[in-house]
Parts: C-alpha cells; structure tokens; sequence
C-alpha cells in the first residue's frame, strides 16, 4: 500500500517566526523504511527525467539530494550558503518565506548540456529553487526538473515556473 507521507511530517506553529507553520521532515529521516521510500520515489523520479547529475541546496537539500544521486549512480552538487566553498564560484541570492538567501555552487560543477534535477525538501515561495535554476543555468547545465517532499501550494511556487516539471511527495495547501 502507498505510504502517506503526511502522516509522518511534524506541523508547528509560529516556527521560525509567529505565523509560519513549520512543516518538519525530521520524523521522516528518523524512520530507515520511510526515508528510504521517500528517497526511492524521488530517484524514480530524477531518473525519469533523465538525470545526470543531482543539485541540492543547503542544508535540507542535501539530506535529500544526496541517497537520490547514490541510488542513480550519478554525482550530487551542493549549492551553499555563502563563503563555504573553497575555489571560484558563482551566486545567486533570492527571498524566503522567512529571510533571505544566497547560495553558491562551484563554477566547474556542472558541465555544458548536463541535465540536472534539483531536489529539497520543501517548496513555498521557490526563492530557494529559482536562485539554485539560475546557478545551474550560468553554469550551461539544464534543469529537466525539480523534486520535493513537501509543496506549499498557496504560495504559488509551481506558477512561477510553466516550463519546468515539479515534483512533490505532498502538497499542503494551507500555508
Ligand atoms: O521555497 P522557499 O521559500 O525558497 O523555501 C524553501 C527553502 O527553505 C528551506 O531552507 P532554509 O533556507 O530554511 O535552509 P536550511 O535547509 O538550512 O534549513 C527549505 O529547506 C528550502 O530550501
Ligand atoms: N513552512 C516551512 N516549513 C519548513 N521549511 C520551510 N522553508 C520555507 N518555508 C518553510
């Protein structure tokens, strides 16, 4: 039977800031078997699109991203926050729904046509995935999709996109 996903994700009030409801992956993480499947659900999907190389934003990004290359066999990219990385690298910043962001990934990450799939945890207002489009663009690859746990439906992020595929395990409409 199909796992629901929302069963296992924890909603609290007024976190990080009063009137934002935290929506919390961690009881997912915690569980080998749901980790697992929500990995292997977002690697069938990566694979769809033909993936050849998996980006993930700091830091939810990266528990995501990282099993969803390891089970394609194909190479993860981190963009960070800024100032993490060693050698010459590109930025892109953008809003949140809570502050703002700046991510950076390294200019010789990604090669010229590659096809990527991005993949985070959650998407609400995809400040995070439009700086982490525009990184990989300047970068000459080509994003073929988008995958998340969780998408905050309300905050439109899908509609800022018409071109590109997005994928999400689940959709929360109340933001
Ligand atoms: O669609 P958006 O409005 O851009 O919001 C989604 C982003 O916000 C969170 O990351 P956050 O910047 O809080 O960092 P973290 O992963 O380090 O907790 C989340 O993991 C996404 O990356
Ligand atoms: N409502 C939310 N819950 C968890 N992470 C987030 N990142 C941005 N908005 C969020």
């Amino acid at each position: 039977m199909a796992i629901d996903f929302k069963e296992h994700i924890a909603s609290v009030q007024d976190f990080p800031n009063k009137g934002i409801v935290f929506r919390d992956i961690t009881p997912i993480l915690q569980d080998g078997k749901l980790y697992r499947a929500a990995t292997h659900e977002l690697a069938d999907y990566a694979k769809s699109r033909g993936a050849e190389v998996i980006v993930g934003p700091e830091a939810r990004g990266f528990i995501v991203g990282c099993p969803v290359a390891t089970e394609l066999g194909v190479g993860f990219v981190p963009a960070r926050k800024p100032h993490k990385l060693p050698r010459e690298v590109e930025s892109a910043s953008y809003d949140l729904e809570y502050g703002s962001n700046v991510l950076e990934m390294h200019k010789d990450a990604i090669k010229p046509g590659q096809k990527v799939v991005i993949c985070d945890d959650l998407m609400a207002t995809a400040g995070t995935l439009h700086a982490t489009k525009e990184l990989i663009e300047n970068l000459g690859g080509e994003v073929v999709g988008a995958a998340f746990y969780i998408e905050l439906t309300d905050l439109k992020g899908r509609e800022q996109f018409p071109d590109l595929d997005i994928y999400s395990l689940v959709k929360y409409s109340d933001a």
